[in-house]
């Protein structure tokens, strides 16, 4: 017996776009060369406000990044923020430039350092035309860690970010933060009770204003905000733990209990003592494991005027 061929017959692909309700195209009145299209951004008229920022912002882009802990070369995804001010009499800034500034420096690989954004920040400016422009970065950075008893080791990570502002009077502005996760044992717990105290993953971010003379080819400013956090922590949080690694880190962290508010002390007496940070932020959020909510702390301090 024959088979019957189901197979269907299908319109052609343009037919059935129109099947879907597309329609040929419209008659064309306005312009297609640039020179003679409207330029609404540069319209010069008093629009009442200046602002404070317009740019764009979530643009993802391959970057690689120095470190001072292994892999010391990598390649990571940068999400970035672009902006500037504009002037009262500009009724747009060309956001095609922020784009057309980061692909002149992805032809090769994109360093992110300091250097290369403060002259990514002075270019900026000038392209726009503006008084200042502003770039902020935040990346995955990873980082070998190894096992404390066994050595044995795996990779951790923490969220890094950079902010670079330039502005034609008051010159660079650079800022800096991490958010690295530790464990938190909890002090109130450990005391009241006959045995056993609960804990928690602490997400502490720290984010500080660099002095102008900070060098990062010589300083690792997230290795340093990282040992910050984890240093003063109940324990460090590792990738690969064997039994007498666990037993370690679960006793270290039952020596050493931390409320939300004693890491955000002790994390900012470390970064009081850094000579290269002017101010700085820290917070703590615990992800409570006797509770559906968190535990946070926060502080906020200006080093140029001691509070
Ligand atoms: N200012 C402004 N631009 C927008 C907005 N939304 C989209 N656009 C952008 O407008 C851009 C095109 O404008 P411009 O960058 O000024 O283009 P252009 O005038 O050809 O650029 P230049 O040759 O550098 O002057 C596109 O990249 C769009 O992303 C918005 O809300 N405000």
């Amino acid at each position: 017996m024959n088979e019957v061929s189901t197979k269907k017959q299908l319109p052609t692909k343009s037919d059935r776009h129109k099947l879907f309700g597309s329609v040929d195209p419209g008659p064309r009145t306005k312009p297609e060369e640039k020179s003679e299209m409207v330029d609404l951004q540069n319209t010069k008229k008093d629009f009442l406000f200046e602002l404070d920022a317009v740019g764009i912002s979530n643009v993802k882009h391959p970057v690689s990044i120095q470190s001072g802990i292994a892999p010391n070369k990598q390649s990571t995804i940068g999400t970035f923020y672009f902006a500037s001010t504009i002037s009262q009499d500009s009724k747009g800034t060309n956001m095609s430039r922020f784009t057309e500034q980061l692909q002149s420096y992805s032809q090769n690989e994109f360093e992110v350092n300091i250097p290369t954004l403060k002259k990514f920040v002075y270019e900026l400016h000038t392209r726009l035309n503006q008084r200042d422009a502003e770039l902020s970065v935040s990346f995955p950075w990873f980082f070998e860690r190894k096992a404390p008893y066994t050595g044995q080791s795996g990779m951790n990570h923490a969220e890094a970010w950079m902010d670079v502002r330039y502005d034609q009077d008051t010159g660079y502005d650079i800022t800096v933060g991490l958010t690295g996760k530790v464990t938190t044992l909890c002090p109130c717990s450990k005391e009241i009770s006959e045995y056993s105290a609960h804990n928690q993953r602490g997400n502490l971010t720290m984010e500080v204003k660099l002095d102008e003379t900070f060098d990062d080819s010589k300083v690792d400013w997230k290795e340093v905000l990282l040992e910050a956090a984890e240093s003063n922590a109940s324990a460090r949080i590792h990738p690969v733990l064997k039994r007498p690694d666990e037993k370690m880190v679960t006793e270290q962290a039952f020596e050493n209990p931390r409320f939300v508010e004693d890491m955000v002390r002790l994390v900012a007496a470390d970064l009081y003592e850094m000579e290269f940070v002017e101010k700085f932020y820290v917070e703590c959020v615990n992800e409570e494991s006797i509770h559906l909510h968190d535990a946070v702390a926060s502080i906020t301090y200006d080093k140029m005027s001691d509070k």
